[in-house]
């Protein structure tokens, strides 16, 4: 049979006119073949590769023991590939896992139908909040996606389209200005209540840790903002049973028996069952109420959102459990904590650390300072000003590179061609923004950061000269794609906006109510980074920070 390169060496002189004859044959079958049996993609399929095999010691082993331990040998796992171009794979036990960099990430959050997350989240749900696994089913099947339009190919009822729902009642208050506002209100005021119950005055007063002063202060007054008050009266214990569960989310991940973890069992018991309790009396105490739009916020329910999602689980049957609704809570609580509390830490105790940088902010804070009103003394912000200081901005976005570690993780439902490279249908696509945040090239080629290596705190790293060369202004120009410590796309973080306004807020409130003072300088030079948490949490001080504070004068 005569394929078309030998037509074209057996008779030259009929090159042209086979050979057109030929292409638009080929390209009318190829169309064809497409158009019915999606012949193109399986072509291009077949002529990809998996991704390099990242080594190992024991082939399955050594990646699934190094992958699912977490903590340090996670992060030492990741942490190598820094500066990563092309996805590479890891082979585990049961499913591959493939790290994707930053150039890759817009085509899996944009690819919902191909990346998805439902049985990751449904299994996140069920081993870390408790969810009874019949609830977590409905999650596990909604492949709908959370978009208005469900996700081609899926054949859930509109009426069982939970991803969806849940995301509407979080993002339409948390990402409204109304909602923004409402929390942020909130926050404040059981902030500078939580303050007045430290009593610090014109003395010094000494404490152990300054990581669990600014934890339990600012989580307080989360906490209080997000549930009401009436969560942390019945059970005063809630703070710290909560910190406790959250250390060891990455071991009730996996699953890790209670025989090995007994007290983040516990601790995980303790939060539920005050959220068991919290909601009874909620329901109990404002059944027959009747609530508007404009309600955003009462003292039963905290805030609006903790009503609306209640509501939304009456209408799955899987969800009339007190478990099930206990778990779900504690998966907002944790949602407005787990990042927000450690980022703010890092924030304060830069400031703390270097009296230098604590003046150059403070006179940005000050510009955002509005008049005292009631007497208390306590200085209070315009945060819309605070959010558009330069330094401030650069300084948090900084503390956002280098210390937030949350995953991009979702499942690959089809074998999918990524340039040169084919991803495994079954196998798990995994972006780490943190090893992106320490890509050398990118981050030591910002505007004056020679000198200023990756893995260096510098404040200024987003700042860059004003176009008028009068000074130098906060700037993401350049990292679109690249920098995203809140995700991207349909489950880009919907409490953002939120977050940026209360670390902020909590900062300029301390360093301007109070003077602090490290007690132990050695300690404070280098706090350390616990990756205990890392792909869940921010690190932590690896060691006690204890420090004096008395009021500002
Ligand atoms: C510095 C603070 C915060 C950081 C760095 C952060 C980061 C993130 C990241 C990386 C994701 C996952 C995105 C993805 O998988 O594509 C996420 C999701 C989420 N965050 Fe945040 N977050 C912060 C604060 C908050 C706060 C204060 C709230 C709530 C009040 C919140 C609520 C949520 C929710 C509900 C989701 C799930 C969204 C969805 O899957 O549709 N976050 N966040």
């Amino acid at each position: 049979m005569a394929t078309p390169m030998n037509v074209v060496h057996d008779f030259p002189g009929a090159v042209s006119m086979s050979f057109l004859r030929y292409a638009v044959l080929s390209a009318v079958v190829a169309l064809l073949l497409r158009r019915v049996f999606g012949w193109n993609s399986v072509t291009l399929k077949n002529q990809k590769r998996k991704p390099a095999t990242a080594p190992s010691l024991i082939p399955f082993i050594s990646h699934t023991i190094a992958i699912a331990s977490g903590g340090e040998k996670l992060f030492s796992t990741f942490k190598q590939y820094c500066g990563l171009t092309s996805p590479i794979r890891f082979r585990m036990l049961g499913q591959d896992l493939i790290l994707l960099s930053a150039s890759d990430i817009r085509k899996t959050v944009h690819n919902p139908h191909v990346f998805t997350d439902n049985k990751l989240r449904a299994r996140f749900i069920s081993n870390v909040f408790g969810i009874p696994q019949a609830a977590a089913d409905v999650v596990g099947v909604d492949n709908s996606g959370s978009a208005i339009r469900p996700t081609p190919g899926s054949n859930v009822a509109p009426d069982r389209r939970i991803v969806r729902m849940q995301q509407e009642t979080a993002f339409d208050f948390l990402q409204s200005k109304d909602g923004i506002s409402t929390f942020l209100d909130k926050f404040v005021g059981f902030l500078e209540q939580e303050i007045a119950t430290k009593k610090i005055g014109e003395e010094w007063k000494e404490f152990d840790d300054f990581f669990d002063f600014v934890r339990k202060t600012s989580s307080t007054a989360v906490m209080n903002a997000v549930c009401g008050p009436r969560l942390m009266q019945r059970c005063p214990k809630f703070v710290d049973a909560f910190w406790t569960f959250d250390e060891n989310v990455h071991l009730l991940h996996i699953q890790l028996p209670k025989f090995f973890i007994p007290k983040a069992y516990e601790a995980r018991q303790v939060c539920l069952d005050a959220l068991k309790e919290w909601k009874r009396n909620a329901i109990e105490t404002t059944k027959g109420n009747t609530y508007t739009k404009e309600d955003r916020w009462d003292e039963t329910w905290g805030l609006q959102v903790m009503r609306t999602r209640n509501g939304l689980y009456d209408r799955f049957k899987e969800y009339h459990s007190d478990a099930a609704r206990a778990g779900s809570d504690l998966g907002i609580v944790w949602a407005s904590n787990d990042n927000l509390i450690p980022a703010a830490f890092w924030l304060v105790q830069a400031l703390v650390k270097s009296p230098e940088l604590r003046d150059r902010c403070l006179v940005e804070i000050n510009e955002a300072r509005l008049p005292a009103v009631d007497g208390d003394g306590l200085p209070r912000f315009d945060t819309e000003i605070l959010i558009k200081q330069p330094l401030l901005q650069s300084a948090y976005h900084e503390v956002l590179r280098t210390q937030v570690t949350s995953f991009i993780a979702r499942d690959v439902e089809q074998d999918f061609v990524l340039g040169d490279h084919l991803l495994p249908k079954g196998s798990y696509a995994l972006t780490v923004p943190w090893v992106e945040n320490h890509n050398k090239e990118r981050w030591e080629s910002r505007p004056g950061a020679t000198g200023h290596p990756v893995e260096e705190f510098w404040p200024e790293r987003f700042l860059v000269p004003k176009k008028d060369g009068e000074g130098a202004e906060f700037s993401l120009k350049g990292l679109e794609g690249s920098f995203f410590p809140f995700g991207m796309g349909h489950h880009i973080c919907p409490g953002r906006h939120f977050a940026t306004r209360a670390i902020l807020n909590l900062v300029a409130t301390l360093v301007t109510a109070f003077e602090f003072e490290p007690v132990e300088k050695e300690s404070w030079k280098d706090p350390g980074q616990n990756p205990q948490t890392f792909g869940y949490t921010p690190f932590r001080p690896t060691k006690k920070l204890p420090f004096r504070v008395r009021k500002a004068v």
